[in-house]
């Protein structure tokens, strides 16, 4: 049976068929402000998103992510701590089953009912799974979400999955602007690491945004009605989908801002 969030396929079991699990570089991590290092040479985010690049929504069985036209450069990532230029391939979240966790990053050991993933990859390599090998190959932007007033930006995201229920199943999903999900300010903190999901791989730079987005009660509540199971099979709802913080390792966080 494969990899996934319960007590017999979890996080603590991934590291028997991905010894990098015990890697120098895995993700996520607690986020300390306080010993996060001012970056004054650190760049500004630069997010330029087409909307018509959004092409389906789909459930993994792990969670559920929009995936985006990749073949050109129309939705793409630069500036920030990285170099060149990386493009948005998908995004996706993490959630908790009840509001008090579900975010895979923390702050001050602070958990969110949720995190949204934006994943890009470095357009040097010719695809995806050739980036997602090296170790600047991904840049992937998390952003909070925390319990509040309803996100009217989400909401867009949240009707479609009635459609994707179960594990597998996918249907289209034009037209959406995933810089609407982003928080009025792009502040952020960046260090070196890993996918959160196996493989594991050592290849992202991860950027985290210093301010949440709201979500409220009623909408984790969709997040929570998803499966992990597929049609037909004994029903497991997706959630408790997150990874918990990992050791740091000797590395440093550098923070965009003062
Ligand atoms: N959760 S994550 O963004 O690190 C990721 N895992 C696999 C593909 S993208
Ligand atoms: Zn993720």
């Amino acid at each position: 049976h494969g990899w996934g969030y319960g007590p017999s396929n979890g996080p603590d079991k991934w590291v028997q068929d991905f010894p990098v699990a015990d890697g120098p570089r895995q993700s996520p991590i607690n986020i300390v402000p306080r010993e996060a290092q001012y970056d004054s040479s650190l760049k500004a985010l630069k997010l330029k998103y087409d909307p018509s690049n959004a092409t389906g929504i789909l459930n993994n069985g792990h969670s559920f992510q929009v995936d985006f036209l990749d073949d050109t450069d129309t939705s793409t990532l630069t500036g920030g701590p990285i170099s060149g230029t990386y493009r948005l391939r998908q995004f996706h979240f993490h959630w908790g089953a009840s509001d008090d966790r579900g975010s895979e990053h923390t702050v001050n050991d602070i958990k969110f009912p949720c995190e949204l993933h934006l994943v890009h990859w470095n357009t040097k390599y010719p695809s995806f799974g050739e980036a997602a090998s090296q170790p600047d190959g991904l840049a992937v932007v998390g952003v909070f979400l925390k319990i509040g007033a309803a996100n009217p930006r989400l909401q867009k995201v949240l009707d479609a999955l009635d459609a994707i229920k179960t594990k597998g199943k996918q249907t289209t999903f034009a037209n959406f602007d995933a810089k609407t999900l982003l928080p009025s300010s792009l502040d952020y903190w960046t260090y070196d690491g890993s996918l959160t999901t196996p493989p594991l791989l050592e290849s992202v730079s991860w950027i985290v945004l210093k301010e949440p987005i709201s979500v409220s009660p009623a909408q984790m509540a969709k997040f929570r009605s998803l499966l992990f199971t597929g049609e037909g099979e004994a029903p497991c709802c997706m959630v408790d989908n997150y990874r918990p913080p990992q050791p740091l390792k000797g590395r440093r966080v550098r923070a965009s801002f003062k």
